[in-house]
Order: C-alpha cells, then structure tokens, then sequence
C-alpha cells in the first residue's frame, strides 16, 4: 500500500491542529511511519472568517467544512480532520465520513470570572455563548441571566472571561483537554443539565467517497464505538435540525452491545424542554435516533420551527 503520500487537510485553529497532530501521530504509528512523512495542509473556511455573528445567521451547515470538501474532491488532500460537532448532517455525495478517533469526555466545562459556578452568579449576570444550546440550557437554570454572543477561537473565549466581558461562558472540555487549558474550567457542568451536542468530544475523518486506500489506512485507528454513538446522534440531528437555529442536544454511549440514547429539544429561552430516551442494539443505532427525534417532533405543537 501507498500511504507515504497521503495529504491530511484541517482548519487552522488551535484546537483543529492540535486535533490533527493527535489523528497524525496516531496514523504514522500505525502505518510504522513518521509524522512529518503524513504532511498537513492548512485550510481556512468561511467559518473561520466570519466572526461578528452567529453562525446560525450566516447559512449554518457546512461553514466550517466546504473548503475542505472541495480540496478533498480536487485531489488537493486524502483526508479532513473535523470536530465531529461542527460537520453538518448532510455531506456531498462524493465525499464521506471514514469514522471518528475514540471519543474525548464528552461533557461541557463552565468558565466562571474569578472562579464563580453558574449557580453563584449574582442576577443579572452576563454569560457569553455562541452556542443556541449553552444558551437555552443556561437560561432554563437561570432565567434572570443575560446571554451574550461570544464567538472567537477557544483561548479569545477564556481571555474575555479574563477581561470580564463576560461573567463566564461555556466550552467542551474536550477541547480544553486538547489545547491543555483544562485548568481554566471552573467546573464540569453535568450531563444531565447541559446535555451535549451531538458529536461532541468527537474527532471525525472525511475522505473521498470510495477511496479505499485512505480508508484501508485510517481502518486500525478508528474506533467503532465512537461510530455507533456518532450514527445515533447525527440521525437525531438530522430528523430535527433542518435549520441549525434550533437549541438541540444529544448523546449516545455504547453499554454492552447497546446504544443507550438521550436526546432533547428546547426552546431558546429555556422555558421549555422535550426530552426522548431510547436504548437499543448498537447496530441500529441511526434507527433509535431517528425514532427519538420523530417523537420529540410529535409532540411538539408548532414543529422545530416553535422553538426558536
Ligand atoms: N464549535 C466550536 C467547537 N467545535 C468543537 C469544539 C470542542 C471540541 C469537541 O467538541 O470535540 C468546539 C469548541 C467548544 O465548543 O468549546
């Protein structure tokens, strides 16, 4: 096999490199090369431009990935290194998920000004997000909170905290973890309260459609459980997020050969909240997924478009 030459594509943020040098390391090991023989090429997105507004104003899915697609089809890389939280449901035909690096904590961190918790916030505190899930979720705990927006890459995030723009905000501490800046979360937020995005904690690789030399190189590094959780969630996602403006969370762990599932819906300001549990084989995890998001959707009097 020829794998000496395989291009590995990213964004250039702190935490897609450091993202891509762990999926590098461990490819090299595994094909019994050396890193530097794998090169990384840098590609900027229209996500990685766009700062002054959420990205659910700018036309949401793909903004962080289309230029990546496009390298990929034009032969100019092998593979994309992704957060798996930021690829949106619906790919180009012609390019598909290889699979996702075992699963980072999937949880998400509370960054309070002067080491303050959420709850311990004085009223009317200020609390940056970009994320309409943080938000909405933040909002359910505590209603008399105001929701900046607060966008910028991971450390621009913690040093307006610093600055005191904002009294905290919240970041995966997947991303913490990576970028070693795991002492700045002030707490772990639990799951239950601030259920996850769905792939959150988890690095995906995007190859050409059919390119089997890529696929039969990433084969030992990728990690079928990650797989199984990331298939229940994206199919959630894909049945109720048709417009990337609407506050939905979801995740899936493997127990055993089953995919216990939790996934939720709420309203942006918090006062409502539409939850679905499921638990079934992993293999039909797309399955339990889709089913959990079609019950939520049932019982939802003006569809998704009611929660924005
Ligand atoms: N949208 C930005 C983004 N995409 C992935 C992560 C964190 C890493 C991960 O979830 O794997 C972050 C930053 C954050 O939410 O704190």
């Amino acid at each position: 096999m020829t794998t000496t030459r395989l291009r590995i594509g990213t964004r250039g943020s702190p935490l897609a490199l450091a993202q891509t040098r762990q999926l590098r390391a461990l490819l090299a090991a595994a094909l019994g090369l050396e890193a530097e023989t794998l090169p990384i090429e840098v590609i900027r997105t229209t996500g990685d431009i766009i700062q002054d507004r959420p990205l659910s104003e700018s036309g949401g899915k793909g903004l962080f990935t289309k230029e990546l697609d496009v390298a990929l089809i034009e032969g100019r890389i092998d593979l994309a290194v992704h957060s798996s939280k930021d690829l949106p449901t619906h790919l180009p035909p012609e390019i598909a998920i290889a699979g996702y690096l075992p699963r980072e904590d999937v949880r998400d961190a509370w960054i309070g000004r002067n080491g303050a918790t959420l709850d311990a916030l004085p009223e009317g505190a200020v609390v940056g997000t970009a994320s309409l899930r943080r938000g909405a979720q933040v909002k359910r705990l505590r209603p008399d909170v105001s929701l900046v927006l607060l966008r910028g890459n991971v450390e621009t995030r913690l040093r307006k905290v610093e600055s005191g723009e904002v009294d905290g905000t919240l970041l995966a501490l997947a991303g913490l973890k990576r970028l070693g800046l795991e002492r700045h979360a002030t707490a772990i937020l639990p799951i239950e309260d601030f259920l996850p995005a769905a792939g959150q904690g988890a690095i995906a690789v995007t190859k050409r459609a059919g390119d089997a030399r890529v696929r039969e190189a990433l084969a030992a590094i990728l990690d079928p459980a990650t797989a199984a959780a990331l298939a229940a969630e994206r199919a959630f996602l894909t049945v109720l997020d048709g417009s990337c403006r609407t506050p939905i969370a979801a995740h899936a762990k493997l127990i055993g050969e089953e995919i216990e599932f939790h996934g939720m819906a709420l309203r942006a300001d918090g006062s409502a909240v539409y939850e679905a549990r499921r638990r079934g084989p992993s293999m039909d995890a797309a399955l339990i997924g889709d089913a959990a998001a079609n019950e939520i959707l049932l019982r939802l009097p003006n569809g998704v478009a009611g929660l924005t």
